[in-house]
C-alpha cells in the first residue's frame, strides 16, 4: 500500500485558536504533525476525545484555517499547495477532489433526499438521469426504504439522515475522502455497507483520512493507523509520520 504514490503530504502542520469571547484565550491543538497519505489506502486516525481529529479534516477540508505548515496534494500532472489555495478556489477543489463525509447531515428544507444524493453529480454538470439513477443504486445499497426517497430527510431518524449523508459523500468518487464518524448512528448491515464502500473506494485509488470510534469497523477499513495522543496531539507536538502500519 505505502508503495502507491502519495496523495496527500501534510507537514509541520500548527492550530491554534484564539478565543476571543473567552479573554484571548489560547488552545493549541496540533503542533508539528505531519503525515502521508497514498492513493488506495485508508489512514485512521485514533486518540482520545478532544485531541483534535476533527480539527485535521476540517483544516484538510479547508473549513479552518492552517496557521503554520504545508499541506499538499499530489496529482499526475504537479502539486497544490492548500496553505495558499485562495479561497475562490476551494469551491473547485471540494467538488472534485475533496469529498468529506460527516456524521451528521446538513439538511435543507424541501429537497427530497435523492436530490440531495446526486447534486454533487450534478453540480459536475452530469447528466440528470444517470445521476438520479446512481443516487437510488446507493440509497438501495444502504437500504434506505423506496417511499423515502422522494421525501426532505429533516424528519429522517439519525442512521436513515447518515444514510443519505453517506450516499452523498461517496457518489463524487473524490481521489480523496475525509470520513468524520460515518458509521457512528448505522446498525450493523449498514455498517457493513460503508465498510464495502471504503474498500471499493480504495479499490478505484481513492485516499482515506478517517474518524472511527467503532474498534471493529476501525481493524476492517484502516490500513495504517495515526495516533494522536496527549504527546502527539492537542497542546503536544507529533513529528514523526504514522507510527503503526497494519498487517
Ligand atoms: N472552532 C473551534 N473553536 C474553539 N475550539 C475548538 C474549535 N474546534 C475545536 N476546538 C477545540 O479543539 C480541540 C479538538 O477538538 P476536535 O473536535 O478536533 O477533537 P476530536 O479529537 O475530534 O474529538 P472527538 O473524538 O470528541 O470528536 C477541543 O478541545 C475543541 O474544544
Amino acid at each position: 500500500m505505502t508503495n502507491a504514490r502519495p496523495r496527500l503530504t501534510v507537514s509541520g502542520l500548527h492550530k491554534q485558536f484564539l478565543l476571543h469571547g473567552q479573554g484571548g484565550l489560547e488552545i493549541d491543538v496540533m503542533r508539528d504533525l505531519s503525515l502521508t497519505l497514498h492513493a488506495g489506502e485508508c489512514l485512521v486516525l485514533a486518540g482520545r476525545s478532544g485531541i483534535g481529529k476533527s480539527t485535521l479534516l476540517k483544516m484538510l477540508h479547508g473549513d479552518y484555517c492552517i496557521d503554520q505548515g504545508r499541506i499538499r496534494l499530489h496529482f499526475d500532472d504537479g502539486t497544490l499547495d492548500l496553505e495558499t489555495l485562495p479561497a475562490y478556489a476551494w469551491h473547485g477543489l471540494r467538488r472534485d477532489v475533496i469529498g468529506y463525509v460527516s456524521q451528521f447531515l446538513r439538511v435543507v428544507p424541501r429537497v427530497a433526499a435523492v436530490d440531495v444524493v446526486m447534486e454533487p453529480l450534478l453540480a459536475r454538470g452530469a447528466d440528470e438521469q444517470d445521476a438520479r439513477q446512481r443516487a437510488e443504486t446507493l440509497l438501495a445499497r444502504l437500504n434506505l426504504p423506496e417511499r423515502l426517497w422522494q421525501l426532505p430527510p429533516g424528519t429522517f431518524s439519525g442512521g436513515e439522515q447518515q444514510r443519505v449523508n453517506i450516499a452523498r459523500g461517496f457518489i463524487g468518487e473524490h481521489p480523496l475522502l475525509l470520513l468524520d464518524e460515518p458509521t457512528a448512528s448505522l446498525d450493523a448491515t449498514n455498517r457493513d455497507v460503508v465498510i464495502a464502500l471504503i474498500g471499493e473506494a480504495k479499490a478505484r485509488g481513492a485516499a482515506m483520512l478517517g474518524i472511527f470510534h467503532d474498534e471493529d469497523v476501525r481493524d476492517r477499513v484502516a490500513d495504517r493507523l495515526l495516533p494522536l495522543d496527549d504527546s502527539l496531539g492537542a497542546r503536544a507536538s507529533f513529528t514523526r509520520d504514522v507510527q503503526e502500519t497494519l498487517s
